[in-house]
């Protein structure tokens, strides 16, 4: 989920090390549990993560990548898990209640969208932050 404020930034959240993908920048949000809506996934890992409320119809679609799971070692086998097919769908909003702040412990900044990309990110993250920026006129 991307959240845009009036001055053209969005806010990314670092991934915990010893996570996969650990200490690199990324946008908020989670996986789809079962049973429910992308939407509704994005609105329920933004209120787990941020603290924040955002309505179904303020959910912008913005892009989407395609790759793989980064496999972590498996106790008892030699190598890597099978690769796994991973699609990211990206969001955006300018609309929410509260004042996001880190409820589950990740750092967060509020940064230029055309600064994203510079940033340490997993791979697909990329794709999405060029989207983005693509997304949002300039002023
Ligand atoms: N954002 C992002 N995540 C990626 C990429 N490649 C990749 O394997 N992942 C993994 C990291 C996470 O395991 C998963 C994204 O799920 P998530 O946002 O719920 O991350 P998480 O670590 O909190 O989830 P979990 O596995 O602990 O349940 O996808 C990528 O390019 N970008």
């Amino acid at each position: 989920m991307a959240l845009l404020d009036p001055a053209r930034q969005v806010l990314v959240q670092r991934r915990p090390s010893g996570a996969v993908h650990g200490g690199l920048w990324e946008f908020p949000g989670g996986k789809v549990e079962p049973g429910e809506t992308p939407e509704q996934a994005a609105a329920r890992e933004i209120a787990e993560e941020l603290g924040v409320e955002i309505a179904h119809g303020d959910l912008h679609p913005v892009s989407f990548a395609v790759g793989q799971v980064a496999g972590k070692p498996q106790h008892g086998q030699a190598g890597a898990q099978a690769p796994r097919p991973l699609i990211l769908l990206l969001y955006a909003t300018r609309q929410w209640q509260g004042t996001p702040r880190a409820e589950q412990g990740a750092e967060l900044q509020w940064i230029a969208l055309e600064e994203v990309s510079q940033l340490p990110m997993p791979p697909l993250d990329y794709p999405l932050a060029e989207a983005l920026c693509r997304h949002v006129p300039r002023p």
